[in-house]
């Protein structure tokens, strides 16, 4: 059976799709992390299986489930640019006909919009603040504030340029606090309603950009000046999206690009 993959980026946060209506695909953990690997693999930050909900027996008002897969092969609970890599994947193809349709995900379902200009805004849910805690970078203590966006993130508002910090490898944080991992955040407040980011992700390592991320960091920096509504762009290294929070409950706004189309070689597929 020849396996179709895509491969397409949100602000170069990149993933393999696989297109699986059925829930027919073996996705071992060891595929994803080598499907991901960008030398013995196609190279991705994550895989989005393309799976109908009820293949999965999962409860959603969504015809389409989107199975994301971190790169280290484990799985979490919501991609915020992988959810808009989604939806315009469904749009591109005619599975989802209208503009407006909702896409179930493990953090519950996802309203999506995509734009005539192609863009595609998801709405998100709530961003909750969960807390306090402490990252620790090249020996170097960062303050943050926790917030759960469907997945647990900690957002530094740090004073230092964020291009400074050296993010080769996993930063420290309290394996009390955040028993599951973390994605951490740090940010340069660079305007009124402008944010800069970097971000660590869990499972992957730095990416390019990270739409939960996005999300809690302009959660984070509202909190810090007392409201939980209010707009931003935040701008990290692979673009620019758009944040807004009413009330606490969050929209995530950017660009997609699709890049190829292929198929996996079996032999490859049973020996990954
Ligand atoms: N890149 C994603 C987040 C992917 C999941 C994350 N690494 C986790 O483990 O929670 C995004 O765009 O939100």
């Amino acid at each position: 059976m020849a396996i179709e993959f895509l491969k397409g980026h949100g602000t170069q946060n990149d993933f393999v799709l696989l297109p699986d209506p059925d829930g027919l695909l073996d996705l071992t953990p060891s595929r994803v992390a080598a499907l991901c690997d960008r030398q013995r693999g196609l190279g991705a930050d994550g895989v989005l299986r393309v799976v109908r909900s009820t293949a999965l027996g999962l409860p959603s008002e969504g015809e389409w489930f989107m199975d994301y897969r971190n790169a280290d092969g484990s799985v979490a609970e919501m991609c915020g640019n992988g959810m808009r890599v989604f939806a315009r994947y469904l749009t591109d193809t005619g599975l989802e006909s209208g503009s407006e349709f909702v896409v179930g995900s493990r953090a519950g379902d996802k309203p999506v919009l995509v734009r005539p200009d192609g863009e595609v805004t998801v709405h998100m849910g709530p961003a909750a603040i969960t807390g306090a805690s402490v990252a620790l970078v090249d020996g170097r203590n960062f303050s943050g504030v926790a917030v759960n966006v469907g997945n647990p993130h900690l957002v530094s508002i740090v004073e230092d340029d964020v291009a400074e910090l050296d993010l080769r490898d996993q930063p420290r944080y309290d394996e009390d606090f955040f028993p599951e991992g973390v994605n951490l955040e740090f940010v340069n407040p660079i305007g009124e309603g402008a944010l800069r980011m970097r971000v660590y992700e869990r499972g992957v390592g730095e990416t390019r950009s990270c739409g939960t991320g996005t999300v809690a960091a302009v959660a984070a920096a509202l909190h810090l000046a007392g409201t939980d509504t209010g707009e931003s762009t935040v701008d990290i290294p692979g673009g620019r999206v758009t944040v807004a929070l009413d009330h606490g409950a969050a929209t995530l706004t950017g660009p997609v690009e699709f890049v190829a189309r292929g198929e996996l070689f079996d032999d490859w597929w049973a020996q990954a």
